[in-house]
């Protein structure tokens, strides 16, 4: 479970999260608001990529900047830039060696990224580098899966790949989108970011 414990976060004079408590207990979340909300930021918190200014972010009670707690947690967001002069294939292959886990042949064909995976990062495509993003963030299965906007930039039939990946994902995950989105057997539970702000204490 992912848990904010007296977190604040503020950029120069922006105050985006005041001394925030929360338990993020559903299997799947859908967090949304209008853009610079900070949909993003709550992410990147959670992901231990971004200190609190004050409070804690922990995830099954230990801190998200623990390199422990790291481990078990992957996030995809456009503000993570993959690295550019590396191929796609190099990229998977060094994270899965990381990782120790398998390259995923089956999912990397069925979101149709085969063709591409000796493309330098810098030179694919939007919607390429999106699913190249989400592999590096769930191809280890983190109990966490942190996913920005994961559809933006899909075609329909990734989007569907991955509409059935997130019903069928065995952790936890919490995304970040502006669409609708109903998920055929997990149910999602959707949370305004407008209203987890207005839980602060
Ligand atoms: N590193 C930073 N330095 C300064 N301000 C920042 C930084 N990162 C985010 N912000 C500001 O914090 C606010 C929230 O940004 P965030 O990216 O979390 O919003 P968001 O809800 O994800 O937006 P969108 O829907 O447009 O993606 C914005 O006003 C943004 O400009």
């Amino acid at each position: 479970m992912l848990t904010f414990a007296h977190v604040s976060h503020s950029f120069a004079q922006q105050h985006l999260f005041a001394d925030l408590n929360m338990q993020f207990s559903a299997p799947r979340i859908q967090l949304y608001g209008a853009n610079g909300s900070g949909k993003t930021t709550l992410l990147l918190l959670a992901a231990g990529l971004l200190t609190p200014s004050s409070g804690q972010v922990l995830f099954e009670q230990q801190n998200v900047l623990q390199p422990t707690a790291k481990q078990q947690i992957g996030i995809s967001a456009s503000k993570i830039q993959l690295p550019e002069f590396m191929s796609a294939q190099a990229l998977l292959n060094f994270h899965c060696h990381q990782h120790q886990c398998p390259v995923d042949a089956v999912l990397i064909d069925q979101l149709a990224l085969t063709p591409f995976l000796h493309t330098k990062i810098a030179d694919l495509s939007l919607g390429n580098y999106k699913k190249l993003s989400l592999l590096t963030a769930l191809l280890h299965q983190p109990r966490l899966l942190l996913l920005d906007e994961p559809f933006n930039g899909l075609d329909e039939a990734s989007r569907q790949v991955l509409l059935q990946l997130l019903d069928e994902y065995p952790g936890q995950v919490i995304l970040a989108s502006h669409e609708p989105l109903a998920l055929q057997h997990a149910p999602l539970q959707q949370i305004a970011i407008e209203q987890l702000k207005g839980m602060a204490a």
